[in-house]
């Protein structure tokens, strides 16, 4: 009999109890946890005096407010706010004995990247953190959620949240992707046609040719996003790209006990026969680069395509977002994004911060140089990251083209460090939110796209099409996604 999809699967292996209030009590393999949201949470169990009751499940880092210029690492944090958060996390972790990636640690960086390259997420998990890009650990065929402080506090004090299952809906993305188009033009195309608030009261399962053809740190960009589509969590069946990956890291088992658990990873996958409560194609086939003209993710356009009309759009809410868009980002309907300004060029975060993502923009900036009135920064995902790249000199071909080389952390994703858009700058950026404020100035405007796309606007001042620079160009080549030398 089939026993569903790997959410069904994961979820009744999870499930403790169903609750007298319709919820289920829901087991979390992995808690992550980082400065921001933790404080209130640990605060409330020393209220309770309540210990961590699974300290060894539990593992922290600090991102957000990292800063990312070497010498301002030192402590005390010149920002106050900053160094109550960190110091917060830091005596929260040694009174509970949980393990902290802190800056000595040569681990640290943002939560969704660190766990994933330490081989801490991992398949038929549930893994949750205070952190709505929580989704990103599905690549990996977990169930990953963000939760509030409330819930963190469960976690931390009983191993567990209650929950209400989600239906799933699968997204099988056909087609193969051209030179030059990534894993993160996927999830915007993804977001472009089912909308920002397509996912709501549903997981995404991923699927498809395309999908399964990304490697691990792609389908990482691809779930990373299911949050921006409205999805609580998004996954993708674990398979041979997942076990290599997983193979050979820090926390993942070696020999006879790597065989036993992939057994576990092989049986959580979806039956053949299970049932969806929704199914959807999207067709990734000749797909140009995406990037966005707008102040959500979904106002998101192919480079080839024109900057859409209000009136294009059906829903009332939908055009007055339109209008509100077109506005803040002082665009014209109609007019191509390409050659539109650029100020600020800004690469990393946990949807591409990670090595291949810096190997990508590298192809663009080899031999040429950062616009003169373009400031750049190069933010590593996690210090581990840094480190691949510096081995590589990944580092050297940014700081040769003009890029900042910085640490790692969430940086100017969000602002809540020293990385700040200023004014109404305008910025090229690999993160995942380009919400009105989002990058630290009121006025600043975001431009979502690819790291290639930020490397390649980065040289030109101006939004430009990676594939110009790539050998190729836009039409040529059969592509297909490179995997990641480890
Ligand atoms: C600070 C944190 C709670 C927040 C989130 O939950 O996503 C942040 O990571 C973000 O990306 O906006
Ligand atoms: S990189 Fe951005 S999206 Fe990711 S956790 Fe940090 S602030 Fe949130």
């Amino acid at each position: 009999m089939s026993e569903g999809t790997l959410y069904d699967k994961v979820w009744d292996r999870h499930k403790v109890t169903e609750l007298p209030n319709g919820q289920d009590q829901l087991f979390i393999g992995l808690h992550l946890v980082h400065e921001v949201t933790s404080p209130q949470a640990f605060g409330m169990l020393r209220e309770r005096e309540l210990d961590v009751a699974y300290p060894d499940r539990t593992f922290a880092t600090t991102d957000h407010i990292a800063p990312t210029e070497a010498d301002k690492r030192e402590r005390p944090l010149a920002d106050d706010q900053a160094e109550e958060m960190l110091s917060a996390l830091e005596r929260n972790v040694s009174d509970s004995g949980i393990t902290f990636f802190g800056f000595e640690s040569g681990k640290q960086g943002i939560t969704h990247v660190v766990a994933p390259e330490l081989g801490l997420s991992q398949p038929g998990m549930t893994v949750a953190c205070g952190d709505s890009h929580t989704a990103t650990h599905g690549a990996f065929g977990s169930i990953g959620v963000g939760i509030g402080t409330s819930q963190i506090r469960d976690v931390l004090a009983t191993g567990c949240i209650a929950a209400d299952k989600q239906k799933v809906r699968r997204v099988n993305v056909e087609g193969e992707l051209g030179e030059g188009v990534y894993a993160k033009d996927v999830i915007l195309k993804v977001i472009q046609d089912l909308g920002v608030d397509g996912g709501v009261g549903h997981v995404y399962e991923y699927g498809g040719p395309a999908i399964e053809a990304l490697d691990m740190e792609g389908r990482l960009a691809v779930c990373n996003m299911s949050i921006e589509g409205g999805a609580r969590a998004g996954y993708i069946n674990p398979d041979e790209t997942t076990y290599e990956y997983l193979k050979g890291r820090e926390y993942v088992p070696e020999g006879e006990a790597f065989e036993e658990r992939k057994a576990y990873w092989e049986s959580i996958s979806s039956d053949d026969d299970a049932e969806y409560d929704d199914v959807v194609t999207v067709d990734a086939d000749g797909l140009d680069p995406l990037v966005t003209w707008g102040i959500n993710p979904g106002q998101v356009i192919e480079i080839s395509e024109p900057v859409p009309h209000p009136d294009d759009f059906e829903a009332r809410t939908d055009r007055e977002a339109a209008e509100q868009a077109l506005d803040h980002m002082e665009i014209e309907a109609g007019q191509s994004m390409l050659g539109y300004d650029v100020d600020v060029a800004f690469l990393g975060t946990c949807t591409n911060g990670r090595l291949s993502d810096f190997e990508e923009a590298a192809k663009i900036l080899e031999g040429n140089t950062v616009d003169e009135d373009v400031r750049a920064l190069a933010v590593p995902g996690s210090e581990t990251v840094r480190q691949q790249c510096e081995e590589r000199g990944i580092d050297q071909t940014f700081i040769e083209a003009g890029f900042q080389w910085r640490r790692a952390g969430c940086s100017m994703c969000l602002a809540m460090n020293d990385d700040a858009l200023e004014g109404d700058e305008v910025c090229a950026s690999s993160s995942n939110r380009n919400f009105i404020g989002r990058q630290g100035s009121k006025d600043g405007r975001t431009v979502l796209m690819s790291p290639a796309m930020v490397a390649a606007a980065a040289v030109e001042g101006e939004v430009a099409d990676a594939r110009e620079y790539l050998d190729d160009g836009p039409t040529g080549g059969a592509g297909g996604v490179e995997e990641v030398a480890d």
